[in-house]
């Protein structure tokens, strides 16, 4: 990694992704034959995309018990550990109905209801993510969500990931489809006859899946379209090279387009990064993927002070920022834009992607500058309730019937007129 000085206005920023021509024209097409062809197209497109002849879409019960005994208790109870931590947290953002009245008796009010249905997309393409289960499935159930569908891609070799099926158990999903990428989007979408249609659809995927949620939107909500993983580490002379290397590296190793930056106040912890990063990438099993990522869109910048580092931070608007610092919590309240946030050495990335509570579904390509991480917000809907006595109305009602006429709406008006006599 090339070691560069931070420079005043310096854009840390990579462009929004929106496919190339033809992957727009291919996923819409996926769309298309979907709506028209149901199960069948499913069928054939999984073939197509995927090089499996499915039997069936629906897992069974059977093949869910299968996966379970398949996994070692050691695996199993630390995807329990993480899914208690997940669920304890998201319950924490619980809100609650309100209602509040005045002398007058006028009663105001905010009824949360959970969504019917939502379908929980879990990627499956070059790796499997039992992490992802329980990250969209637990907020939906903490939610109140009595619908969650989920889908995700076979493997070639061997259908659905044990892991990734245990861990929708433990998440207590039963509804499970072997379908992914822009298929099963409008699957979910639009309904087949196998798989009935949801309200929502969350989860993370790849640009086929990005590119079929964007397209589906309208007809059925969606949670954000979550580019490619990004880490931002923060530090000072105190951080240790290997580690924050380490860390770097943790996302650059999920995909080629991931993004790994350092912003630091020490040009001897640049040096040692750079060269840690270069030692490690060679032990990696997945070095292709992370070289890959770090030769384009992994940086060193140089900072003359902390407050030019915070600013070039808040500019790039990091999914995950490491704060590793001598006063880490400092650094943080003047952090405005960021996903997750990471404060010290032992709040390694990693830490958040499995364990420790919040959600790993977070916005990326500097859209935390207005959005939020995957919450359990993204799974209710809220209804106003509005009830006035009667001496509520009369107290208001010329005023109201004035504002109406003020736009031109007479039967506005009138509404409220034909109460007043
Ligand atoms: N933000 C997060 O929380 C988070 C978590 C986990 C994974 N991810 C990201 O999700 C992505 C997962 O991508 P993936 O590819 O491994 O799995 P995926 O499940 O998203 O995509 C696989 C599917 O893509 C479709 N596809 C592949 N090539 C196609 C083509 N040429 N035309 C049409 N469809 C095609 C196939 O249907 C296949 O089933 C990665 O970028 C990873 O970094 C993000
Ligand atoms: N870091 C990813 C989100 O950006 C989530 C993840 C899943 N597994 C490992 N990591
Ligand atoms: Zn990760």
């Amino acid at each position: 990694m090339e070691i560069e000085q931070l420079m005043e206005g310096i854009s840390l920023k990579r462009s929004v992704e929106s496919g190339t021509e033809e992957q727009r024209a291919a996923v819409k097409e996926i769309l298309l034959k979907v709506r028209n062809e149901g199960d069948a197209a499913l069928y054939e497109l999984t073939k197509r995309f995927d090089g499996v002849d499915l039997h069936s879409l629906r897992i069974t019960e059977k093949e869910i018990n299968e996966a379970l005994q398949g996994l070692s208790d050691e695996h199993l109870a630390i995807i329990r550990e993480a899914a208690k931590n997940i669920k304890s947290f998201h319950e924490k953002q619980l809100r609650n109905s309100w209602i509040s009245t005045d002398e007058s008796g006028t009663m105001l009010g905010q009824k949360i209801t959970p969504l019917d249905s939502v379908g929980v997309y879990v990627p499956g393409g070059t790796a499997a993510y039992p992490s992802s289960v329980l990250m969209n499935v637990l907020p939906a159930k903490a939610a109140g969500v009595k619908r969650i569908v989920m889908v995700t891609p076979p493997a070639k070799e061997g259908g659905i990931s044990p892991a990734v099926l245990a861990a929708a158990n433990i998440a207590g999903v039963t509804e499970i489809y072997s379908v992914g990428g822009a298929q099963a989007v409008a699957a979910l979408a639009y309904g087949t006859e196998t798989i009935e249609r949801v309200d929502k659809i969350v989860g993370p995927g790849n640009i086929y899946v990005a590119l079929a949620k964007r397209e589906v939107f309208g007809d059925v909500d969606i949670d954000m379209i979550a580019g490619p993983s990004e880490i931002a580490v923060l530090a000072d002379d105190t951080a240790i090279p290997e580690e924050v290397a380490a860390d770097l590296l943790s996302q650059a190793e999920h995909d080629t387009r991931a993004c790994s930056v350092l912003v630091t106040t020490s040009r001897e912890l640049a040096e040692g990064v750079a060269a840690e990063v270069e030692k490690q990438l060679g032990e990696l099993p997945r070095e292709e993927i992370a070289r890959a990522a770090i030769e384009k869109f992994g940086r060193i910048f140089v900072a003359d002070s902390l407050e030019g580092a915070i600013s070039a931070i808040n500019e790039l608007a990091p999914e995950h920022l490491e704060i590793i610092t001598r006063d880490p919590m400092n650094v943080m309240a003047k952090i405005r834009h960021a996903g997750a946030i990471f404060l010290g050495r032992y709040s390694s990335e990693p830490v958040g992607d499995y364990f420790a509570g919040p959600n790993h579904v977070l916005p990326t390509n500097g859209t935390a500058r207005f959005s939020s991480p995957l919450n359990v917000d993204d799974f209710q809907k809220k209804s106003s309730i509005i009830m006035y006595s009667e001496e509520a109305f009369k107290a208001n009602s010329e005023k109201i019937a004035a504002f109406a006429r003020l736009e031109g709406l007479e039967a506005h008006a009138r509404a409220i007129e034909v109460r007043r006599k």
